[in-house]
């Protein structure tokens, strides 16, 4: 092996250190199990199944583990249940961006659905103003410590309820002030997007931003729709394109048409594998569909999902891929560039991302097996010598 095939595999700290670009994550999955401990305690939330911050992390891990998406989601009712107060939002937003920085994501889109934390009487615009300021405060901690992150919310409706258009022109109301799109959640199967259509044709008519939770649970109908009847920017998940794509026996592939209009489009598929594991949407790593999709040169983003649910981080799943597939810091940089490309705030921020932070982060960690000391050369041999 050379050095340079050696430099191609990128160890755990280069994987951690890379600048990463995050557009799906649940700020009420993310939650840190201490915290969940902590604030289960001070709100008087009785439900939890442990009050062991491991034994509880396990349990969420183990209970998401389902095989199933509407099992997995079960699992939110503890998280949202304490989540209902000012200071419980601002401190799990904080906590997140902190995280997020501390693995190295530069820049996150952040969401969660403000119709869940209205049980103790705040109001829509209190919850969407508490999450800002706990993302300002983490931002501003994170950067304390060293690390630089930009963290967006999106709002989200749930699919099953009736807000959506409520919550659109939440989103709408708070654009340029910390929300920068939407989103539409919760159980796939027997809830379409197409219910929510009001929302979606305002969104556009105020020329704003939503990305939609579908092809996860559920199969092509459910991408067809949410793109061609809703008019998504981009695909929450949209995993299931892959029954759209046939591969041959001869390695020959041929795309369907609602496949090929999303690879042509450029639509954006927010791919979480962990998450995809736990509800059955793939069987293992190296099956996942991401494989391919890459190959196929998709628009293909890795995401987290739910990093409590999922036991992960960004990083995590890059350690998956590389390992399942053997991704390169190339290959994160273009999963990377995808994602940031892909991202709701203005094009000449998202540009500057791109060759400011993330191509020199890149770079800076593709020459480090240059300098890379050796048995020979390092400090004690020479001194000794
Ligand atoms: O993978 C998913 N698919 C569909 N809905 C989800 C997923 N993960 C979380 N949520 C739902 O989104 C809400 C707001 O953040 C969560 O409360 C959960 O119900
Ligand atoms: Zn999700």
């Amino acid at each position: 092996m050379t050095s340079q095939t050696i430099a191609n595999a990128p160890t755990s700290d280069q994987i951690r250190r890379a600048p990463k670009v995050l557009l799906h994550d649940h700020l009420d999955g993310g939650l840190r199990p201490g915290t969940v401990v902590d604030l289960a305690r001070g709100t008087g939330y009785t439900d939890l199944p442990h009050t062991d911050p491991d034994k509880l992390a396990l349990w969420f891990h183990q209970a998401a583990d389902s095989g199933s998406l509407e099992r997995y989601l079960e699992t939110f009712t503890h998280t949202v249940g304490v989540m209902q107060t000012r200071d419980a939002l601002v401190r799990v937003a904080a906590e997140c961006a902190e995280d997020l920085a501390e693995d190295g994501v530069v820049y996150a889109e952040v969401r969660y659905a403000p119709e869940q934390h209205l049980e103790d009487g705040l109001t829509l615009e209190e919850v969407v103003e508490a999450v800002n300021e706990g993302f300002r405060l983490g931002e501003w901690r994170a950067r304390e410590n060293g690390h630089r992150i930009r963290v967006g919310a999106l709002l989200t409706a749930m699919r099953h309820a009736a807000r959506a258009l409520e919550i659109a022109e939440l989103a709408n109301a708070y654009r340029d002030q910390g929300v920068v799109g939407f989103d539409i959640a919760g159980a796939e199967a027997g809830h379409p997007p197409t219910r929510h259509l009001d929302a979606f044709e305002y969104l556009k008519r105020e020329n704003n931003h939503f990305t939609i939770h579908a092809g996860e649970a559920f199969g092509l109908p459910s991408i067809w729709q949410a793109l061609q009847w809703c008019g998504a920017d981009r695909l929450g998940h949209g995993v299931r394109i892959i029954d759209d794509i046939q591969v041959r026996d001869d390695g020959t592939v041929e795309l369907g048409r609602l496949a090929a209009y999303v690879r042509d489009k450029r639509i954006p598929l927010e791919l979480c594998p962990s998450s995809n594991l736990q509800t059955g949407a793939a069987s293992s790593y190296a099956d996942h569909p991401i494989g391919l999709l890459r190959r196929l040169h998709f628009r293909a983003t890795v995401n987290t999902d739910n990093r409590l649910m999922s036991h992960t981080s960004m990083s995590r799943e890059f350690e998956h891929l590389v390992e399942a597939f053997g991704y390169t810091l190339d290959d994160m940089q273009w999963f990377t560039v995808n994602a940031m490309k892909s991202a709701f705030i203005p094009f000449d921020e998202r540009l500057a991302m791109i060759n400011d932070v993330i191509k020199p982060g890149y770079a800076e960690l593709k020459s480090e097996w240059l300098f890379r000391q050796t048995a020979s050369t390092s400090a004690s041999s020479l001194t000794e010598g």
